[in-house]
């Protein structure tokens, strides 16, 4: 017994030595934020495990605990009693956090949790996280990553420094204006497969959830443009790399969640630490094949040294993909076959859970809004009458409104519901030091529910997106795409094809909303998701000819 004892003690001795810089960091970096992040309110703690014991299992509920904290914490809020609608919730949330004109420490909108010995403080105001966006040199994602990491590696999303800066300025370009509009054609095809799909349940007695439809239909786009590679998974192919992305979300989200699976004994003693190995050697296999066949492909066409002197138009004509770009640029930026899969397999994280739930959420809220869905439909038949051709780059330019009602959903529902950093230096807010080292987390939906910023905070109001308001309004108020030095490089790209989407399925459909709120619950995972799906029922419109 004594035996054992003592070989458990060296191996946690030879485990601290072996790490001592790091442990010395972070025992540093803790003694630190005991002692400022005292003054920060938030729930009640216990010694190792912080407040993560009380987390709720089920994701449902630990969604309303969030909530609850908020309010009892953040705001100094005392807990209301009955069922209180959700989005009201966060309205009320809102006005407590931004309307308090007694107590000052109620105006800023900062809680801070304990996840085990890890500080994390929220952000949830837009004076609160603007010093933050706007930094060049508070860029480094927090630990929290590791895990993301571990499967796309690291590419921009990830990396820090030097070398992120030379990513972005080498990536930045790809996006280039008149690349995208190359990409309207992979839109309208694959937002017509959508289209045909959710035919069949059309003028039916059926109701469908799109979150599964809507789901595939963006990763086909995102397999197309971004590794020039059709996967089909809208019609029923490459079903183990579909479900491979998709489980690899849930299982990082529960890692993040609980602080005893950041163990690795504990995380491979579930299963789910050997599942995720298991998913992340299948999407990165499936990247790496690509790879090898995109280069065969580029070469039998002569094109490989081509590729850096040409123009964007030229990029155009030949329909090069983003890993095409990469595969060009790799002599040049010196950069390795894993560097490529990196930069690649982030895009295909980043660019279609995000898009998804970005049209899934806009659907949602035009189907309960049925005057402004109405108005949509009117704009769309104005400009396209009777026609079902393509839609291209120019047209969208002539669906003003739609944007509006796209951006609306974004700013109630932002697909990406927190992102972190973390502090290479102490930082003030308000009158609170936040220490170097510490983890900061911002809310995109808390921001932009602020009665100072937007008329109708909780209200579905597309003309918060005019012109007039907009140009009133402090930008960091709305950030569902980050904002400063390190905010979203596919926003652009990601517009676009949500607008695409939209328009195509609005000029043939009425969607009217099943589970409106406040049965339907946001669920901030990795990606805002519904707790019951977006589930429609489907109305025919006229038909239209080409
Ligand atoms: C509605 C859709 C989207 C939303 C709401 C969104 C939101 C965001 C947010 C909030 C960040 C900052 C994340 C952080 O700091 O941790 C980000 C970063 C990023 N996004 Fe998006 N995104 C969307 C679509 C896309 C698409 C379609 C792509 C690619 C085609 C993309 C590529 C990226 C990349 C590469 C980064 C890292 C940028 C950097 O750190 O320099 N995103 N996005």
């Amino acid at each position: 017994m004594l035996s054992v004892l003592l070989l458990l003690l060296g191996g946690i001795g030879f485990i601290l030595l072996k790490n001592w810089v790091k442990v010395r960091k972070f025992w540093i970096m803790r003694t630190r934020a005991v002692q400022f992040l005292d003054e920060i309110p938030g729930p009640p703690t216990i010694p190792l495990l912080g407040s993560a014991h009380l987390f709720k299992w089920d994701n449902e509920e630990f969604t309303y605990q969030l909530d609850r904290w908020a309010r009892e914490y953040m705001v100094k809020v005392q807990p209301t009693t009955g069922v209180m609608k959700f989005s009201r919730q966060i309205e009320g949330w809102g006005r407590e956090i931004f309307n308090n004109t007694e107590n000052p420490l109620r105006d800023h909108g900062v809680m801070k949790v304990w996840v085990g010995p890890v500080p994390m403080v929220f952000l949830a105001s837009c004076d609160a996280a603007k010093p933050v966006l706007e930094s060049n040199t508070l860029i480094t994602k927090p630990s929290q990553y590791n895990i993301v990491k571990q499967w796309i590696g690291e590419g921009l999303l990830i990396s820090t420094g030097k070398k992120w800066y030379a990513r972005r300025k080498m990536i930045t370009p790809t996006f280039h204006f008149n690349i995208l509009q190359g990409f309207y054609e992979i839109f309208f095809a694959q937002a017509n497969i959508l289209a045909d799909l959710v035919d069949k349940f059309a003028d039916t007695d059926q109701t469908v959830d799109l979150l599964p439809y809507v789901k595939r239909c963006a990763l086909d786009i995102i397999c197309e443009t971004a590794m020039g590679t059709r996967i089909n998974s809208q019609t029923g192919k490459n079903v183990d790399y579909v479900q491979a992305v998709n489980r690899l979300s849930q299982l990082i989200w529960d890692h993040e969640r609980f602080p005893w699976l950041w163990f690795q004994p504990i995380w491979y003693l579930t299963g789910m630490g050997f599942e995720f190995d298991r998913y992340v050697k299948l999407s990165s296999d499936f990247t790496r094949k690509v790879i090898l066949q995109r280069r065969g492909v580029l070469e039998g066409k002569g094109l490989l040294g081509e590729m850096q002197s040409m123009s964007p138009e030229e990029i155009r004509k030949h329909k090069l993909s983003f890993l095409d770009l990469m595969i060009g640029m790799q002599t040049t930026h010196n950069l390795s076959d894993e560097d490529i899969r990196a930069e690649v397999d982030t895009f295909m994280f980043e660019g279609h859970d995000t898009t998804s739930s970005g049209i899934g959420w806009a659907l949602w809220w035009l189907g309960q809004e049925l005057d402004i869905q109405k108005k949509c439909h009117d704009e769309i038949d104005e400009f396209f009458g009777d026609s079902d051709r393509a839609i291209i780059a120019e047209d969208l330019k002539s669906l003003p409104y739609l944007e509006m009602c796209l951006k609306e959903a974004l700013r109630l529902t932002p697909p990406v519901p927190l992102f972190g950093r973390t502090l290479d230096h102490d930082l003030k807010i308000a009158h609170y030091t936040i220490p170097e080292g510490c983890t900061v987390f911002m809310s995109p939906m808390a921001a932009a529910r602020d009665p100072r910023h937007f008329k109708h905070p909780d209200m579905f109001y597309p003309e918060h997106f005019s012109q007039e308001q907009i140009s009133q309004r402090d930008p960091y108020s709305f950030i569902p795409f980050s904002a400063g030095p390190r905010n979203c490089v596919g926003q652009k790209f990601a517009l676009a094809e949500e607008k695409s989407l939209m328009a195509t399925l609005l000029r043939r459909f009425k969607f009217i909303t099943m589970n409106p709120e406040p049965s339907n619950r946001f669920l901030p995972e990795l990606i805002l998701k519904p707790s019951m799906g977006f589930v429609f029922n489907v109305q025919r419109r006229k038909q239209v000819k080409s």
